[in-house]
């Protein structure tokens, strides 16, 4: 029996979101996820999918000739095989990237990885799941990011950022403004009005195709 990983989609987007974002790039979604964020734009990922190999997976993502690769969720971490599936990804020399909930352990994942993990925000109903072991593993190649939701959630979020260091320890701090609960103009106001160290971002492909799956 193969390596097999449960697999929403794999598709060919612009990246919409962190360091890489407005790049091409494929995006493999492992079904499945262990927390339920209020926010969550992809809770068509939680279940369903399709038992893939490993290998059927790899080939597909080639087909595309991709620089970039985005691992995503769904939880990518809660399935045992995306550590294979992560450094089989670098080994084939794609610049490959990892969002993750920051919910599960992610120090098996190959240093090549640019590891994205969300550090969940009172206003997603799921900061309990943090696990803050992870914040010491982080190095610059990975980034780590809010989701804001409330002007609470952003004085949360700049106490963690100065607590851990986060801006020293990590390659990027992203705040993204939770969509459909923050007005973007704001989270960009106040984080000018602190001289914050972080990268606002939006969700590219929000504004690009209006949040289809596939985009
Ligand atoms: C769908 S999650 C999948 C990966 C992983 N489960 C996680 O939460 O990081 C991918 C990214 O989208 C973000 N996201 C989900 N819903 C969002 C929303 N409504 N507005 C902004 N970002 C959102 C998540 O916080 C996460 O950074
Ligand atoms: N274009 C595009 N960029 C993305 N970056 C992260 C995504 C995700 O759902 O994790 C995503 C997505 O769903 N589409
Ligand atoms: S952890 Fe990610 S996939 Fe899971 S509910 Fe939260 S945003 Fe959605
Ligand atoms: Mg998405």
């Amino acid at each position: 029996m193969q390596d097999t990983l449960r697999i929403t989609e794999v598709f060919y987007s612009l990246q919409g979101e962190t360091r890489t974002a407005g790049l091409p790039t494929v995006f493999v979604r492992l079904t499945g996820c262990p927390l339920r964020c209020q926010y969550c734009d992809s809770a068509y990922a939680f279940s369903g999918g399709t038992l893939r190999t490993l290998d059927d997976i790899l080939e597909q993502v080639a087909g595309y000739r991709p620089r970039y690769v985005c691992v995503t969720g769904g939880e990518p971490l809660a399935q045992p095989n995306a550590i294979p599936l992560l450094k089989q990804l670098c080994d084939a020399g794609y610049e490959v990237s990892l969002e993750t909930s920051g919910a599960l352990d992610i120090s098996a994942v190959d240093p090549r990885v640019s590891r994205v993990v969300d550090l969940k925000t009172p206003g997603s109903k799921e900061a309990h799941r943090n696990r803050y072991e992870n914040i010491e593993l982080l190095t610059p190649n990975d980034q780590v990011k809010f989701v804001i939701c409330s002007r609470e959630d952003y004085d949360w979020a700049v106490s963690k950022l100065i607590q851990y260091r986060l801006d020293e320890r990590a390659g990027e701090v992203l705040v993204s403004p939770s969509h459909h609960d923050l007005n973007a103009r704001d989270l960009a106001d106040w984080v000018v009005a602190d001289n914050l160290p972080v990268r606002l971002q939006l969700q590219l492909h929000k504004y690009l195709w209006n949040d289809e799956p596939g985009r």
